[in-house]
């Protein structure tokens, strides 16, 4: 059962194939993404998780051989049609990943690089925003006296949560996070972590997380993978406390994986 929620999806997956050339590594995925809510991606290495979180954006398409078959509807559009533009959906469609990446440029520059693609704002409506941007990813009040000093200067948490300043600072609809607080200690994990469930009043969320205790903690729904499937996907509790699939118990349990 993968139609969990009564909220309404803000992007619905209808057998969703993925092939790296032959390898075929996401195999008929179905499931609707709620609207501003948290849905977490869980599973073993390999499952599929980044896999699946990369056709959310079409990424893969950066590289040769990678291809997608099926529909991703967003706002009664195939995400994957061939005339689907990608400036717009990437626009629509913000994305952090696992290692900090700022770019070699100064914090403001790293939030207004993005804006500047899209939008041609004036000088003060460009500061309006990156603060703003800012402001939402819990960074402010630390850089506001050094915007323009380099985004690499800062710390790998700082970094991170410039980079989710990048993402959102184009005004995206979702959020996807590809294990975004991996890299980082224990008290930069607790603030990306606080940071999600605030960005979650605006935006839908996706987080690819290999750390069962931060889905429990961060997610409205999980969906759990294995091999390229979804095994299970329901409401968070569900999953970590009643999940219809052996397979699902014996993962979270810790029996497997
Ligand atoms: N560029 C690639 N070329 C070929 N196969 C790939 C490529 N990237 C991933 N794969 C394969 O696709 C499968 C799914 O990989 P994916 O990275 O989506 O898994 P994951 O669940 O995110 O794993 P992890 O938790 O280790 O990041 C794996 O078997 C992987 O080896």
């Amino acid at each position: 059962m993968n139609h969990p929620h009564s909220t309404a999806p803000k992007i619905t997956v209808r057998d969703l194939n993925f092939y790296y050339g032959k390898y075929h590594a996401l195999k008929s995925i179905n499931m609707d993404i709620p609207e501003k809510k948290v849905t977490a991606f869980i599973g073993p290495s390999g499952c599929g998780k980044s896999t699946l979180l990369r056709t959310f954006n079409r990424m893969y398409q950066l590289y040769p051989g990678q291809e997608a078959r099926g529909e991703i509807m967003m706002d009664g559009a195939n995400i994957l049609d061939k005339k689907q533009d990608l400036n717009i959906l990437r626009a629509k469609m913000g994305m952090v990943f696992q290692k900090p990446t700022p770019f070699p440029m100064s914090i403001f520059d790293n939030v207004a690089f993005g804006v500047k693609l899209y939008e041609s704002l004036s000088r003060r409506d460009m500061a309006e925003r990156v603060e703003w941007a800012l402001r939402k990813a819990a960074l402010w009040d630390e850089v506001k006296d050094k915007l323009n000093q380099s985004g690499t200067s800062l710390s790998g948490g700082q970094q991170q949560r410039l980079c989710i300043a990048r993402g959102i600072a184009v005004k995206p609809e979702v959020v996807l996070l590809d294990e975004p607080a991996s890299a980082l200690d224990p008290i930069s994990t607790s603030r990306i972590e606080e940071l999600i469930f605030e960005l979650k009043e605006d935006y839908t969320i996706a987080i690819v997380t290999h750390n069962m205790q931060q889905a429990a903690r961060v997610s409205d729904y999980t969906a759990y993978m294995y091999l390229g499937e979804l095994i299970e996907f329901s409401d968070t509790d569900t999953i970590f406390t009643t999940p219809k699939q052996k397979a699902t118990e014996d993962y979270i349990t810790g029996k497997f994986g």
